[in-house]
């Protein structure tokens, strides 16, 4: 298959500096080399050039509003534009408020499409519920259509229509969920397998029932968002919110191997490694971690 790769270096979503250093060090640690190596052919677009929006003064508690939605403007056309060509498209972040950008812009191009999102946290917090004010908490408030009726339109989104069903979107990894997120998700029906429902069932089992609920058929593309920080820190200690009792690389490898098994993985974003954060073990140990998993996306498996 082949795929397009494109840097997000973006860290506006969230307070810690970091995440603009994220597709600088993964493609140090030779992230499309590893696919190439797979018998992808890759494309690599380099890095989005994003800037600042001047004065961009909060919105309530929402930081960088504009700065967030000019950002994910950008992201939307070029995810839109590899996907179109029929490329996988696989999006290096920068924190997951680039997410936004890329479900719209994928969506523009496979509105059939499906999102599996990978994440401890819900990350459906919208621009009234947040109480930290990071638009990475918020990302999926801005694409689900049904929770527009909770939501609010932001300065810099003019652009951002809700583009996904929450019939379309499943949660796996989910360990830390606030009260209210808890509560979107029950009130639009949206189905996740927490770490509770990966231990009660157990990998196989889990994807079996993951892929079943959200794509019945076994037709439609596949959106994978894989926040960093859904795997254990104990494998990836440099990442912003990091959340004891996450997945193990041995399951990431095999969540993974099950996505890549379908052959219509059709957009992939690695998002929330941190640099900025830990050791330079810590630093080493999340980068390598996260680009075997990548590489288990694009058709490296165990059984050779
Ligand atoms: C759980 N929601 C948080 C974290 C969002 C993480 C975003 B991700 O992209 O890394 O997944 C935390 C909200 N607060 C809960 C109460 C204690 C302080 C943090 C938020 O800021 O909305
Ligand atoms: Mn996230
Ligand atoms: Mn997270
Ligand atoms: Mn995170």
């Amino acid at each position: 298959p082949s795929v397009g790769v494109v840097g997000i270096p973006f860290s506006k979503g969230q307070p810690r500096g970091g995440t603009e250093h994220g597709p600088a060090l993964l493609r140090d640690y030779g992230i499309v080399e590893r696919i190439q190596d797979l018998g992808n052919k890759v494309t690599d677009y380099g890095d989005l050039t994003l800037d600042a929006v001047e004065d961009d003064k909060p919105w309530n508690k929402v930081k960088n509003p504009r700065t967030v939605g000019q950002a994910n403007r950008k992201v939307s056309e070029c995810v839109s534009k590899i996907t179109r060509d029929r490329q996988i498209a696989l999006t290096l972040g920068g924190d997951h408020s680039i997410a936004i950008g890329s479900i719209h812009g994928h969506a523009q191009s496979c509105p059939d499409l499906v999102v599996v999102w990978i994440d401890a946290h819900a990350d459906l917090n919208t621009p009234l519920s947040s109480d930290s004010g990071n638009i990475h908490g918020m990302p999926l408030s801005f694409i689900v259509k049904e929770m527009a009726p909770y939501t609010a339109r932001l300065p810099g989104f003019e652009w951002c229509q809700p583009c996904i069903s929450a019939r379309d979107l499943i949660y796996i990894g989910l360990r830390d969920v606030d009260e209210a997120e808890r509560a979107y998700m029950t009130e639009c029906g949206i189905a996740s397998y927490s770490m509770q429902e990966v231990d009660k069932y157990g990998l196989p089992d889990m994807m079996e029932r993951v892929l079943k609920t959200v794509d019945p058929t076994g037709k439609r593309p596949i959106h994978l968002s894989f926040d960093v920080d859904a795997m254990d820190p104990e494998y990836s200690p440099s990442t912003g919110t990091p959340v004891h009792g996450g997945l193990t690389r041995r399951e990431m490898y095999y969540i993974a191997e099950e996505i890549a098994g379908t052959g219509r993985l059709s957009c992939l974003d690695v998002v929330e490694v941190n640099p900025s954060l830990g050791t330079e073990a810590d630093r080493k140990k999340t980068v390598r971690t996260t680009v075997d998993v990548v590489s288990h996306f694009f058709g490296k498996r165990r059984e050779g």
